[in-house]
């Protein structure tokens, strides 16, 4: 049985679905079945128990690893393979680092599958997006400054993921490069704005991990382009 761990070092290329959006049944099936490593299920608003709860449902019908990103307690649903836990480093508030982590703990200590959770040093750099308006994050970091967020998480604390947001569009070629220079143990995730095969070619040069959201709810075909354009890097 491999560890989270193990499972995340596989993965080139997830697909993020939002429940608080709608996918038909043919559109989950393609996405479930295009050859992409995961499915992460997560959303910054309008996450519920029953909207996870039945996106994961439908997901399971198919043979793919599926995480959920945990965004709101509420929102929680068991029988997911992996919890992917964010911590905001470019926040000045400490709800969105540890806050609500330390409250979740207090309440579920005895309820969490420990083995399957894996901490993701967030760095949220798209002013626009909602995750930054949430979070209150400082995302006008020069790219020494998003270094050394990759820096503290890699280094300071050894966290197994950073993840370079820049959800709704697409990042900073020369920020991209600083926090990929920054980052060695942990793994390097990037999502925002991948709206095609190139897009995801000139990501996954920089990343180890690229995470293809919105996409996937506005042009299927090129969503799907993305795998492809992923995947023939390694070979
Ligand atoms: C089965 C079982 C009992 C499991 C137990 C799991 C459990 C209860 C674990 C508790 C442990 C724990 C530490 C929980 C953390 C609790 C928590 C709510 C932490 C806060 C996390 C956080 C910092 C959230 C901020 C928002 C964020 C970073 C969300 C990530 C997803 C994201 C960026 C989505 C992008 O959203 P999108 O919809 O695309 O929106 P925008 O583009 O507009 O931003
Ligand atoms: O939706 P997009 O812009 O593809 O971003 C993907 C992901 O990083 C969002 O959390
Ligand atoms: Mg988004």
């Amino acid at each position: 049985m491999n560890t989270a761990r193990q499972m995340i070092e596989t993965w080139q290329h997830v697909f993020k679905l939002d429940p608080d959006r709608t996918i038909g049944e043919r559109e989950l099936e393609a996405v479930c079945q295009s050859g992409t490593n995961a499915i992460l299920v997560g959303g910054s608003s309008g996450l519920t128990y029953d909207n996870t709860a039945e996106l994961l449902e439908r997901i399971s019908r198919y043979k793919i690893t599926c995480a959920l990103e945990v965004s709101d307690l509420a929102a929680v649903v068991p029988g997911f393979d992996l919890y992917l836990i964010p911590m905001v480093l470019n926040t000045p508030d400490p709800a969105w680092i540890v806050g609500q982590h330390r409250a979740a703990i207090e309440r579920y200590a005895d309820f969490i599958p420990w083995e399957s959770l894996i901490a993701e040093g967030y760095i949220v750099l798209n002013e626009h997006s909602t995750v930054a308006r949430v979070t209150h994050a400082e995302t006008s970091l020069t790219p020494e400054a998003a270094a050394a967020c990759g820096h503290i998480a890699d280094k300071l604390m050894s966290l197994p993921v950073v993840y370079l947001e820049y959800s709704g569009r697409f990042g900073d070629l020369e920020t991209m490069a600083a926090v990929r220079e920054a980052v060695g143990h942990a793994r390097l995730f990037y999502g925002g704005g991948i709206a095609g095969a190139e897009d995801a070619a000139r990501a996954a040069g920089l990343a180890d991990t690229i995470i293809v959201g919105n996409i996937v709810y506005q042009d299927l075909d090129r969503a799907l382009s993305t795998v492809g354009a992923v995947k023939a890097r390694s070979v």
